[in-house]
């Protein structure tokens, strides 16, 4: 169950490297400020400058997977207390690029890392906020690849095989399966405008926009 967030709404981004969410949140976040709403656009791990500070961190140092999930869960918990929580309170549209959804995508399916800790750490640090909607911008790994082309400098993420994107991508179909109700799959291997199009519907449908 969800716990209440005062007026606002949490809509949160998911996919994998290169499936076209950053292309997407500008194209929303318009569409709710003509509608008259205060937006927020914040990212995962990052949004604070702790958060920003533990980002760097996972993104380029070594290290385990527990450790990665401590740290991404510390920068979450930040996050939610600093900017998400007080804006959601407001009464903002918080537009969230990544969530748990990654971690269970990318700690849980892609580094095979024990589910029931991250559900644990979720309960912990989120104590039942969960985003209203998640848009999962679904698109094959092949595909993903191609639309990145080669990286200069790949992230601990970036650096990882297809096979990883694999993985993740079907840490996002279980996560769908779990939460139904606040998933929507965006067919994100169509045209740009194919796909805002789709964003548009599920917004709509749900009375967001
Ligand atoms: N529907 C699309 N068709 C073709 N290319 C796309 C599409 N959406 C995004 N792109 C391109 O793919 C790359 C990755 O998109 P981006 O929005 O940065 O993905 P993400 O934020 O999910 O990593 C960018 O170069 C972007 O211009
Ligand atoms: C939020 C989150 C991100 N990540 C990873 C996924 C991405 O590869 C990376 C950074 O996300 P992202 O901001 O999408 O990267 P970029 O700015 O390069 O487009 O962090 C996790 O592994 N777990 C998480 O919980």
């Amino acid at each position: 169950m969800n716990k209440p967030t005062g007026h606002g709404i949490f809509i949160t981004f998911e996919g994998i490297d290169g499936a076209g969410k950053s292309s997407h949140i500008e194209r929303t976040a318009q569409a709710l400020a003509a509608a008259g709403r205060e937006v927020v656009r914040t990212r995962e791990p990052g949004g604070t400058a702790l958060a920003e500070t533990l980002r760097s961190l996972v993104l380029n140092d070594p290290m385990d997977a527990l450790t990665e999930s401590l740290l991404i869960f510390a920068a979450r918990r930040d996050h939610l207390a600093q900017v998400i929580l007080p804006a959601l309170q407001r009464g903002a549209a918080v537009l969230c690029d990544r969530f748990t959804d990654s971690t269970f995508a990318y700690q849980g399916y892609g580094r095979g890392f024990d589910l029931e800790v991250l559900q644990h750490l979720e309960q912990w640090v989120q104590q039942g906020t969960q985003p209203d909607v998640t848009l999962w911008f679904d698109l094959p790994a092949e595909q993903a690849a191609k639309r990145l082309g080669p990286v200069r400098v790949p992230d601990r993420f970036e650096s990882e095989p297809q096979g990883f994107f694999e993985l993740v991508a079907k840490g996002y179909a279980a996560r769908m399966q779990q939460f139904p109700q606040r998933f929507a799959r965006i067919d994100a291997s169509l045209s740009i405008e194919a796909v805002a199009e789709q964003v548009q519907q599920a917004l709509c449908s749900r009375g967001i926009l």
